[in-house]
């Protein structure tokens, strides 16, 4: 469970955070949307620990943040161009020292979930698509079995099908592996589809101005995203975020 009691966060004489309380479940997915500046990367490396608190109390699962398995997925692949997919992949198991049998064993089954295939794993970064390279990235983050993975705008880049593919087949990810996900984007639609909250930020200083359950039963799929429903959920989100970036 991530829970922030009153946490703020300053930059020097700016107020980026306002005091906010929020508590995230285990398991649960929580998008977060909000103004351009208003803080939302921000509240993510805040729970990564890669930042620290300027006032209030942040904890998953009662301890401080960076003792918890984290993993961090960004817009930007940050691949090693020099590395292979795999050796990629291998990369955060090597940093935690954890390169061994047991957990090496882990790498072609982050490989397969994320939908690469294993011949697409032996190319270096500058040989793959863009879709490639983001699901090279997504198992990197998968295979140290994160129990908090935090998901910073990480499709923005792609075009609206493939987009629509990865949200797909990242939600099955969830269904199968259930880390407590906490996700960024400025596209209401793939917040709605994806998560089971939706959390609304102000403009900066950033503060939750609403907080919206997402209902819907599985399968999410394209009837989903046509329904009257979800166009009606993702009007309210998106009034939401007209009045409080107001
Ligand atoms: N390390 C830092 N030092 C000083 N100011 C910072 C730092 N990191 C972020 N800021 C400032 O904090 C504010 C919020 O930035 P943040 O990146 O969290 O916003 P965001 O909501 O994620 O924006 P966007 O949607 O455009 O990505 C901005 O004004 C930014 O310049």
């Amino acid at each position: 469970m991530i829970q922030l009691s009153a946490v703020a966060k300053r930059f020097a004489d700016q107020q980026v955070i306002a005091p906010t309380d929020l508590t995230i479940e285990r398991g649960q997915f929580v998008s977060l949307v909000g103004p351009s500046g208003c803080g939302k990367s921000t509240l993510l490396r805040l729970i990564a620990g890669l930042e620290s608190v300027s006032s209030g109390d942040l904890t998953i699962d009662e301890q401080h943040p960076g003792k918890t398995q984290t993993a961090f997925v960004f817009q930007d692949p940050t691949l090693l161009p020099w590395r292979t997919a795999q050796a990629n992949i291998r990369l955060p198991l090597e940093l935690l020292g954890l390169a061994d049998g047991e957990h090496l064993a882990k790498i072609p089954s982050a490989i397969q979930l994320v939908g690469l295939r294993q011949e697409d794993a032996g190319k270096l970064p500058r040989m793959l698509s863009g879709g490639m390279r983001m699901r090279v990235s997504l198992a990197r983050a998968l295979v140290t079995d994160p129990q908090v993975l935090l998901l910073d705008e990480p499709f923005a880049a792609l075009d609206d099908i493939l987009r629509q593919q990865l949200n797909e087949e990242l939600l099955s990810i969830w269904k199968q592996r259930r880390w407590t996900g906490v996700f960024i984007t400025h596209n209401v639609a793939e917040a709605v589809f994806l998560s089971q909250r939706v959390l609304v930020m102000s403009a900066r200083p950033g503060r939750i101005v609403a907080d919206v359950p997402i209902k819907f039963d599985a399968p999410r799929d394209a009837d989903l995203r046509a329904s009257a429903e979800f166009a009606a959920t993702c009007g309210a989100i998106s009034h939401h975020l007209r009045t409080g970036a107001a």
